[in-house]
């Protein structure tokens, strides 16, 4: 598939939702944050404004839910029309028959590692998801500082999917800009979630393209 774009809407104008997604035509996908101010310490929006959201956008959904009960939930997101569902390992209590589920129904499954996760927990089920997220950051909040001592997590995760000729996408989330971009493409990362480096920009969707062809060149080891 190559190198994706998934702007994170966080940071956005959430009054106009999906006037801010056609402002990024450029971008893949549309990253949509639920956090339920339990499994992280902030709250943002649910599954009413995303089913909204998905009558009205000009561009598919990729929803990252940080959220306790994903079991339960994650399963309401792919129902409403969202196409790649991301849930986190550390909340779900089944998450293999979970990631069975949501492809049942057509969604993209995707689960989520928070920093000091180690890779190992999702290493038996790989051949289970369409995408593995590996945060950057502490979940919670947009604005913060990519840690890069989730790079060599990254490097790590691409010699496994390549070694087992999987599919699976490899998505990374906080942090990235113009400045951190390259590093996770040269580990390995072909999915990437920008928030404010995006949306605090005048012009989002040069940011966006600005944004590709970085981790393009430096996934070719330009
Ligand atoms: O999942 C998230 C925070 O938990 C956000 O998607 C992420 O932080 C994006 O924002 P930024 O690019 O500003 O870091």
């Amino acid at each position: 598939m190559g190198i994706q774009i998934t702007p994170s809407v966080l940071n956005a104008d959430l009054s106009r939702l999906a006037d801010e997604v056609a402002r990024i035509p450029s971008a893949d996908w549309v990253h949509v944050d639920v956090m339920d101010n339990h499994f992280v310490p902030n709250l943002t929006l649910g599954l009413p404004v995303v089913e909204a959201l998905a009558q009205h956008s000009t561009l598919p959904i990729d929803v990252h839910l940080m959220i306790e009960d994903p079991d339960r939930w994650a399963p309401a997101y792919a129902e409403a029309g969202v196409g790649s569902v991301t849930f986190h390992l550390e909340a779900a209590a089944a998450p293999v028959r979970l990631a069975r589920e949501l492809r049942a129904q057509g969604a993209r499954a995707s689960m989520a590692l928070k920093p000091a996760t180690p890779l190992e927990a999702a290493e038996g089920m790989l051949g289970e998801l369409d995408m593995l997220l590996l945060m950057t950051v502490e979940p919670g909040f947009g604005g913060q500082k990519f840690l890069d001592l989730v790079l060599p997590k990254i490097r790590r995760a691409r010699e496994l999917v390549s070694a087992a000729g999987l599919e699976l996408w490899l998505q990374v989330d906080g942090g990235v800009s113009a400045e951190t971009v390259e590093r996770a493409a040269e580990a390995g990362a072909d999915v990437f979630v920008a928030g404010s480096a995006v949306y605090s920009a005048e012009d989002p969707d040069a940011v966006v393209r600005e944004l590709r062809d970085l981790a393009h060149a430096a996934s070719l080891g330009e």
